[in-house]
Parts: C-alpha cells; sequence; structure tokens
C-alpha cells in the first residue's frame, strides 16, 4: 500500500478544454443538397475533390447562413484523396440528391424508414461534438494510442456503451458520437463490431467520417493471421509456376493490414531524422498542398517516431531514464508537438512560450526532461496540453501566429535528464469561479506562465502568507467534465474545489476569490502510481466529502480502458447531509450512462426522507453495498481500491478492507 503524504483531493491532468470553437473544415460534411445552393467547398479525406461543395448540415445552428471558404479552391484532384471514397461520392458526379436517396432506399434503415433523419438530442448537434472532441476527452477509449486492431477483437466491441466500427481500413470508436449520429445511434449500431465500408457507402458515402471521427480513430484494422489451413491452401496446391499469377491469401492479407496501417498516418510523412541540437528539416510542401491547406485547418505533414533524447552514452548516468520519444503534426493553423513517456507512465509537465521558443518539460518517476523547439516561425498563446493517461502521450497544441504551411516543426533540442529536485511554485490566475455546494467553490485558475498539467492521483498546494506565516494546503485538481461548465470555462485551466471552513486559515480566504486574482500554487505531489491499476477489472473509490476528488478523475480513466476493460467501479461516497454531495448530478449521468458504475452514497445525518444508506463507515456497510466476498484478494487480484477522506475515515476504511482480506498492494489510501 502505498500512502500519499499530505494530499486531499484529486486527479486529473487534462486541461485543454476549448472554449473558442472554431468552425474548421474538417468537421464539415457534404449534404446531398443541389450543388448550386451550396457555397462551401467539400472535403473528402484531408483534401477539396475539385467542384465538390456543400452546405452546412441542419443541425449545426445556422443552416441557412451560409459559409465561404475565404479562397474557394479549383484544383485537380489530389492523388492523396481516399480514392474509393472520391469514386463513390455522389458530389463528385454532381447530382448528390438523387444518388444519395436512391442507394438510401436501396440500403434500407434499421427503422425501416429510407430517409431516417433523426432528430438529435439538445446539446448534440454537429457543435456540440465538435466541442466535445476539442474538450480533451479521450474519444478513443484507449487512451488515444493508434494501435491495430483485429477484426475479431473489433468484433468485441459491438455495444451501444462500447461500440467500435470499421471504414477503409480505420478502427473508430463511435460509442460517443452515437448519440450525435444524425441517422440515429440504432442506424449507426448496424456497423458496430464489423467492417462497415460497404454500409456507410449504401447510405452517405459522401459523409466526412474521417474528419467527424478523427478524434475516436483507435487504428487499422489488422487483418487475423490466417489459420496454416489458409496460409498453405492445401486444399487446393498451386503449382509452382502459378506463384506469379496471384498473392496468396497470405500476403494479400499482410497487404491489407499494411495499408490500412498506412492508412492510419494521415497525409504527408515526414521522418524526423534530427538528433540533438540538429535542424528537424522535411521538404517543403508543394505548392497544390499549400493553396489546399491555407483555407482549411487539416493535418498537412505529420512524422512519427520523431527523435529520441540526445544524450549521448558518456551523458549518461546508470539509472538514466530511457529517452523520450516525440512526433509533431501540423495544420496551417496549428502545431502539435506529441511526447511519449510510456503506458501508463502518468507524467506531469508543463508548455510555455518565451520570446524565441516553444519549451515543453515532462517530470516522469521523479526525472524532468525539457524539448526546446525554436519554431520555424512564431507561435502565439494559448497552449493547449493534455495527457492520454493510458499511453502516457502529452499533447501541445501551439498556434501558428501568421496561418502557413511550414517545412518542419523547427529546430528541436533536447535537454539531458535531469532529477526533480524540488517542486515548482507557480502563480496562477484565476479565471473563473462556480459552485459545487452549498459550502464548495470550484476554482478555475490558468498559471500565468502557461498551461501545467498535474498527474492523476497528484494534488498542488495553495500557498498564502498569513500574517507572518505562510499557510499551506493541498488540493487535487479536479479534471474537466465536473461540477458547473460553460463556455467561459478556460484552456487548461486547473479545477480546485475549495470548502468553506468558518474557522480555517485558508479556506475562507479561498471562498472570497474573484476573477482576476493571483494564487500561488506548487507541485505536483503525491506518489500514486498509475501502473498499479495495470490489471484491475473491478475497482473501489471510498471517500469522505472532499476526499471525492482524487477519485475523480481515476474513475473516469478506469471506464475509458479497454485493455483490459474494467468491469466494475463501486463508488461508496460518504457525507453528512444531501447537501453536501459534491458532483451529485455528475455521478448520476455517469452512472445512467454506464452500468458499470455504481454509485452508494452513505449519509451520517439523512433527513427522513433520505432512502438510501446511513451511517458512518462500517464493515456492514461494506458487506452490504460490495458483497462479503467481494474484498477478497485472490491469487492474481484483479480488483483495487481508492481511499480518500479525513485520516480517521482512511485509517478506518483501510482496516476493514484488511480485515475483509484484502492486500494492502491492492490499496491506495491518499491521506490528509
Ligand atoms: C455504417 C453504419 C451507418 C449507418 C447504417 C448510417 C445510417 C444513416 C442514416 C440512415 C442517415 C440518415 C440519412 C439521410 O437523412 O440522408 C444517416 C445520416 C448521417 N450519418 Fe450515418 N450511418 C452510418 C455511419 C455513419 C458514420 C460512421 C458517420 C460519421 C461519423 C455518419 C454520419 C452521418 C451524417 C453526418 C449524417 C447526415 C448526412 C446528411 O445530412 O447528408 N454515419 N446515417
Amino acid at each position: 500500500m502505498s500512502i500519499m503524504a499530505d494530499s486531499l483531493e484529486s486527479e486529473q491532468t487534462t486541461s485543454a478544454r476549448s472554449n473558442s470553437l472554431k468552425i474548421s473544415l474538417p468537421t464539415v460534411m457534404c449534404t446531398s443538397e443541389p450543388p448550386e445552393k451550396s457555397d462551401i467547398l467539400c472535403k473528402t479525406n484531408s483534401f477539396v475533390s475539385s467542384e465538390s461543395k456543400l452546405s452546412l448540415p441542419s443541425n449545426l445552428g445556422t443552416p441557412t447562413s451560409p459559409l465561404r471558404l475565404s479562397s474557394p479552391l479549383s484544383l485537380p484532384t489530389s492523388p492523396l484523396n481516399n480514392t474509393s471514397q472520391q469514386n463513390n461520392s455522389p458530389l463528385r458526379n454532381n447530382k448528390p440528391q438523387e444518388d444519395g436517396v436512391k442507394t438510401l432506399i436501396n440500403a434500407g434503415s434499421a427503422t425501416g424508414n429510407p430517409r431516417n433523419k433523426c432528430a438529435l438530442q439538445p446539446g448534440h448537434s454537429l457543435m456540440d461534438w465538435i466541442r466535445l472532441g476539442n474538450s480533451g476527452k479521450d474519444l478513443t477509449g484507449v487512451g488515444g494510442r493508434i494501435r491495430p486492431v483485429t477484426p475479431s477483437e473489433l468484433a468485441l466491441h459491438n455495444k451501444q456503451d462500447d461500440a467500435w466500427l470499421a471504414i477503409r481500413g480505420r478502427v473508430y470508436n463511435i460509442t460517443h458520437y452515437l448519440p450525435y449520429h444524425p441517422g440515429g445511434p440504432e442506424e449507426l449500431m448496424r456497423g458496430a463490431g464489423i467492417d462497415a465500408t460497404q454500409l456507410f457507402d449504401k447510405v452517405h458515402p459522401w459523409v466526412n467520417y474521417d474528419s467527424l471521427l478523427a478524434k475516436c480513430l483507435v487504428g487499422p484494422l489488422r487483418y487475423d493471421l490466417p489459420d496454416a489451413e489458409e496460409l498453405f491452401d492445401i486444399s487446393n496446391p498451386s503449382p509452382k509456376s502459378d506463384r506469379l499469377r496471384e498473392p496468396s491469401k497470405a500476403q494479400e492479407l499482410v497487404r491489407k493490414s499494411m495499408e490500412n496501417l498506412a492508412n492510419c498516418i494521415t497525409p504527408v510523412r515526414k521522418k524526423i531524422t534530427a538528433k540533438s541540437e540538429e535542424n528537424v528539416k522535411g521538404s517543403p510542401p508543394s505548392k497544390i498542398m499549400q493553396s489546399l491547406v491555407q483555407s482549411s485547418d487539416l493535418p498537412v505533414s505529420i512524422s512519427r517516431r520523431a527523435a529520441a533524447s540526445p544524450a549521448k552514452r558518456s551523458d549518461k548516468s546508470p539509472d538514466m531514464p530511457p529517452p523520450l520519444r516525440h512526433d509533431w503534426i501540423q495544420t496551417s493553423t496549428k502545431l502539435t508537438i506529441s511526447v511519449y513517456t510510456g503506458p501508463l507512465a502518468n507524467p506531469g509537465g508543463c508548455a510555455r512560450i518565451t520570446e524565441s521558443f516553444l519549451l515543453i518539460e515532462v517530470a516522469t518517476n521523479g526525472w524532468l526532461r525539457t524539448l526546446k523547439i525554436t519554431p520555424e516561425a512564431k507561435l502565439r498563446e494559448p497552449l493547449q496540453l493534455r495527457v492520454f493517461a493510458e499511453s502516457g502521450k502529452i499533447e501541445v497544441i501551439a498556434y501558428k501566429e501568421e496561418t502557413g504551411v511550414w517545412k518542419g516543426c523547427g529546430e528541436v533540442v533536447m535537454g539531458v535528464p535531469s532529477k526533480v529536485s524540488s517542486p515548482r511554485t507557480v502563480d496562477c490566475r484565476v479565471m473563473r469561479v462556480g459552485r459545487v455546494s452549498h459550502d464548495t467553490t470550484l476554482l478555475s485558475v490558468a498559471p500565468k506562465a502557461g498551461p501545467v498539467v498535474v498527474p492523476l492521483g497528484h494534488h498542488v498546494r495553495v500557498h498564502r502568507q498569513v500574517q507572518d506565516s505562510e499557510c499551506v494546503r493541498s488540493y487535487t485538481p479536479v479534471g474537466d467534465g465536473w461540477g458547473p461548465t460553460d463556455s467561459s470555462d478556460v484552456f487548461s485551466a486547473l479545477k480546485l474545489a475549495v470548502k468553506k471552513y468558518d474557522a480555517g486559515a485558508l479556506s475562507p480566504h479561498l471562498s472570497t476569490l474573484e476573477v482576476g486574482d493571483i494564487l500561488t500554487l506548487s507541485g505536483p505531489y503525491g506518489n500514486f502510481e498509475l501502473q498499479k491499476l495495470k490489471p484491475v477489472k473491478t475497482v473501489y473509490f471510498i471517500a469522505a466529502g472532499t476526499g471525492i476528488t482524487p477519485m475523480l478523475g481515476l474513475m473516469r480513466f478506469m471506464l475509458s480502458r479497454s485493455h483490459p476493460r474494467c468491469e466494475q467501479a463501486h463508488l461508496l461516497f460518504f457525507n453528512k447531509t444531501e447537501d453536501d454531495i459534491l458532483f451529485y448530478e455528475n455521478f448520476d449521468e455517469m452512472a445512467k450512462e454506464d452500468n458499470r458504475l455504481q454509485v452508494s452514497h452513505i449519509l451520517s445525518d439523512g433527513n427522513s426522507s433520505w432512502t438510501g444508506h446511513k451511517g458512518r463507515i462500517t464493515k456492514q456497510i461494506l458487506v452490504d453495498i460490495l458483497g462479503k466476498d467481494a474484498m477478497k484478494c485472490i491469487d492474481k487480484c484483479t480488483h483495487f481500491a481508492c481511499l480518500c477522506g479525513p485520516t480517521e475515515f482512511t485509517h478506518t476504511a483501510l482496516d476493514l478492507l484488511k480485515k475483509q482480506g484484502m492486500k494492502e498492494n491492492c490499496i491506495h489510501a491518499f491521506m490528509g
């Protein structure tokens, strides 16, 4: 068991929440409107087909006001276009309407209604989908790490709460898209668990699925290895002379898999060959490419498996961490740098723009590593920073001051790893003050220098000078999606749930803070190891009061995992009264959406109308809710418990779990 010094609340790192929404073209689809009525050029994949046009889909909110690209293009069809999509596209033939409707009728629909366009639930328009995509939420369900999927694995993801689908060799997690699908979730579910290319093409080949589902990409569809009989085609041995005629089944499968893999690596691929302190260069994009991307926000170049850490052998101390890898990808408006720290590495970090460079600092396992990028042209703030917990990927998005396509991401210099000597202190500006209960506020604070990521289950300290002494309290930032949210949410803000204790030294002051005030934080602190959750399929979150905060990010993380898939998550949340329950609605909503989550509220002072559990934490309550044998450890345990609350509560919970047969290494107690 690991005990974390002086933490209280929770989670999360992910802070990239987009509040200024850009209607960028990749997410706009072609509809079946006659071309002359519509004014926007249509894109398939990342490119513009010469004569295609489209209008805004009706659920975008302003269907009557056509948009026009700043520079309408009339270009020859790019060879990089998705050819099969193009060939099928009614838009390409300039008679979208008739063809679209005809194929739809042929295809039929699950509900028997040929033109089965659904009224979407409020909050599920295309704009809302774009917003969700930009919110930083992991829509892939696999931590954002692109990895191959076999057809048999794909077939397992065929349920409404866990649905994958493949189109043209790419597998997408469509679970989150279901309520946003204009044809309705039932229709979309027809493609779940299978290669839905034909089905998709029958219904609406003009839809730009690739952009719409860009944030849901799991990886290429890799065909299962054929069994021996298939490989050697024993039943029909081909004479030697036939060998050249047709590829074998095995060759064909390998070819298809390779093709799919290549497909998942977007348009132009450039390999970074840079080593330490060398320029990272690529060949300049062609003129056609330049003009194609000037008017859009589509990925134009990408690097894979980029430069490793430059540390030369002689620089390495014996326990030097493994080198960091990084990638970059650009659109005409932004540059995205991804740094890979390794699966479940639970990194912390920060990013900032100084006069001439973009500095990214990454901390894992006590090591600090830096990436200094001198960009080709100026970048501007705000930066976005987010972490994909499963893969350990850190993504930094920086906007270009001037729109354009760069030759490369600029000069990249990797610093030699150094030991993290002491936590950082940062000044933050209060960006928003919300309420989460009668006595608890949610402070959104943004570090002045640039975004900061706090590892999952770790916390920060708030410092304040009270008379002559420094007052310090610990808070675990609450990730996105908890408490009230609105358009004033800020990129990369850390959200702290502050409960006001009237006699407290710091909380009364924090509760009076207003937008614009400055707060000093230090961190991150904590000893929670995400790796411990690697094999876990059943997780118990046992929390009291503000002790809920470390659980929030972990809960979302566990429910989003697919390897292994978390089968059950129990939250036992102890409070005094109903009014004291933090994030009540969020839990309610989550439990409704995902039946793997069971939430039990236990009140020590519930009023007479309270029909739920009452009392304090006891063996009986644990057994009643979790079951007698649920806590017992077996040989290869796949369960884990997280505990957090007032010190006495946490100790009691720990004792009870141990008495029920749970081993210490299956428990993490966040100690206050
Ligand atoms: C493969 C299984 C799918 C089926 C059976 C299906 C079915 C349908 C149906 C019946 C409609 C209503 C058609 C209309 O009114 O024109 C529709 C519309 C739509 N679907 Fe799908 N769909 C599937 C996959 C997808 C995917 C993967 C996406 C993209 C992410 C998607 C995006 C859309 C869009 C944007 C519309 C509105 C199209 C328009 O207004 O022209 N669908 N779908």
